[in-house]
C-alpha cells in the first residue's frame, strides 16, 4: 500500500525542511553546531533552506548563494555528515516517495560529499577558501 506522494509543490518543500530541521534541533550531535551558528536567525535559515531546495527540486531559481562557504569554518567531520545524511534521508522517506524524493536524497549526498572533499582539501593545505 502506497500512501506517500512525491515532492511536487513549494508547500512540500516547506514540510520537508521544517521536519528535517526539527530533527536536527533534537539531535545530540548536530543541534549545538546549528544553534551556535544560527542563534536567533532560524526563520531566516529556514527560509533560505526552503528556497535552496525549491531551486534544486522544482527547477525554479529562488536561491542565490554559495552553500560551501557557510560550512567552511564549522567544526564538522565525517561523523557529522553521516548523521546529517541519516536525518535527511529519514525525513524524506517519512514524508515522500517518488523520483523527486530520490533526487533530494541523491543531491544531498552529492553536496555532503563535495563539502567534505573541500573541507579536507583546505584543512590539509592549511588554506582558507575565497568563495
Ligand atoms: C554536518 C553537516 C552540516 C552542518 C552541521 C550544516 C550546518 C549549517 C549551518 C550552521 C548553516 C548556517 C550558516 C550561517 O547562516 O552562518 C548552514 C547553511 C546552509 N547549509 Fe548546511 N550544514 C550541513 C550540511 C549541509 C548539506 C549536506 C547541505 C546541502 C545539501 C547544506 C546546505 C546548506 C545551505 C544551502 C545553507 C545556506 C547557505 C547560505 O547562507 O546561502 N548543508 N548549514
Amino acid at each position: 500500500m502506497h500512501m506517500l506522494t512525491d515532492i511536487s509543490t513549494p508547500a512540500d518543500i516547506e514540510t520537508l525542511v521544517n521536519h528535517f530541521y526539527g530533527k536536527v534541533l533534537n539531535d545530540s550531535l548536530l543541534a549545538d553546531i546549528f544553534k551556535k551558528q544560527i542563534g536567533n536567525n532560524w526563520e531566516v535559515h529556514l527560509k533560505k533552506m526552503v528556497s535552496f531546495w525549491h531551486t534544486l527540486l522544482l527547477n525554479e531559481q529562488h536561491y542565490f548563494g554559495s552553500p560551501f562557504m557557510a560550512h567552511a569554518d564549522l567544526p564538522i567531520k565525517e561523523v557529522h555528515f553521516k548523521q546529517w545524511m541519516s536525518l535527511f534521508n529519514t525525513s524524506v522517506d517519512a514524508l515522500f516517495e517518488g523520483p523527486k524524493a530520490e533526487e533530494a536524497k541523491d543531491r544531498a549526498a552529492k553536496m555532503a560529499a563535495m563539502f567534505q572533499h573541500k573541507l579536507a582539501y583546505y584543512a590539509s593545505h592549511n588554506k582558507k577558501p575565497l568563495l
